[in-house]
């Protein structure tokens, strides 16, 4: 099978004390993906090395079988949605939703060449049900609202790996719910393979293919419905933790006593 993204040994950062060492993951067509860990861990650092980014001070990025080098990186991108972690800049201007979606297909820099399908942004609308706001000025969308256009913005060119930081902060708890289950449906019926920064892991556990514990490095890669280590928690949050069960093949952690 094709391997989406096959990451070898990747190092970010200086050799004394690197953002990122040891980087070894292979995503194969329609795999869903969950990233989880404490703040700092280096989820971000990772999307915005596979999103290209940054470049790796170590190891190989390969894309659809390519190694992503300056030659082909444009190219391979092209197969790439990426939704950052929210920053809710707004534009100055006014912006309609049709057009901010419009801004994820590879044409919208040279509109004179075609390539912007008015049927491919309302396809990408509607999967976020957003589609009855395409003509309204994003702006005056609520945060949720401008989330799920992002969204759309990053599914309007049908990527072949799709890279999400944090998807769900802007959302309410069903708007949550329904973006996992949207997102398992597209990596089922599409192929579409999915990396996903999240931190409440019991909310994206019954949903993606795999779970990877990242904390600098991949301390564990659990598969779906296999129970994480208690001592895979500990050393990613550190030994201050109370290990939670939510059901028999998911267990989280919650804040612990420290006692010195
Ligand atoms: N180019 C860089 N220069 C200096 N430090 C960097 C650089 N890139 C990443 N870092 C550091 O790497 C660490 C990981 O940052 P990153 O944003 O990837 O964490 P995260 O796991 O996404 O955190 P959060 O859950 O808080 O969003 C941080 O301490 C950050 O300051």
């Amino acid at each position: 099978m094709t391997a989406v993204l096959r990451l070898t040994n990747i190092r970010f950062g200086p050799v004394s004390k690197p953002f990122l060492e040891n980087i070894n993951l292979t995503l194969e067509a329609g795999h869903f993906l969950g990233i989880v860990g404490p703040n700092g861990a280096g989820k971000s650092t990772l999307i915005n090395l596979v999103a290209g980014l940054i470049q790796a001070d170590e190891g190989e990025v390969e894309l659809l079988d390519e190694r992503l080098n300056r030659s082909n990186r444009r190219r391979l991108l092209q197969q790439v949605g990426f939704l950052h972690q929210l920053h809710d800049h707004q534009p100055r201007l006014p912006m309609r939703v049709r057009d901010v979606v419009a801004m994820g297909l590879p044409g919208y820099a040279k509109p004179w060449q075609g390539g912007i399908s008015a049927s491919a942004i309302s396809e990408a609308l509607s999967l976020v049900d957003m589609e009855q706001l395409s003509g309204s000025d994003f702006r005056q969308l609520s945060g949720g609202q401008r989330q799920r256009v992002r969204l759309a913005r990053a599914l309007v060119r049908k990527p072949k790996l799709l890279l999400l930081d944090e998807p769900s902060a802007a959302l309410d708890t069903v708007r949550q719910e329904k973006l996992f289950q949207l997102l398992r449906k597209l990596c089922d019926d599409t192929g579409m393979s999915t990396i996903m920064v999240e931190h409440d892991i019991a909310a994206i556990s019954s949903h993606v293919d795999s779970v990877a514990c990242l904390n600098r490095q991949i301390h564990h890669h659990a598969m779906h419905g296999e129970n994480i280590p208690e001592s895979v928690w500990r050393d990613m949050y550190g030994d201050h933790i109370q290990i939670v069960a939510h059901d028999a093949s998911c267990i989280g952690c919650a804040p612990g006593h420290h006692h010195d």
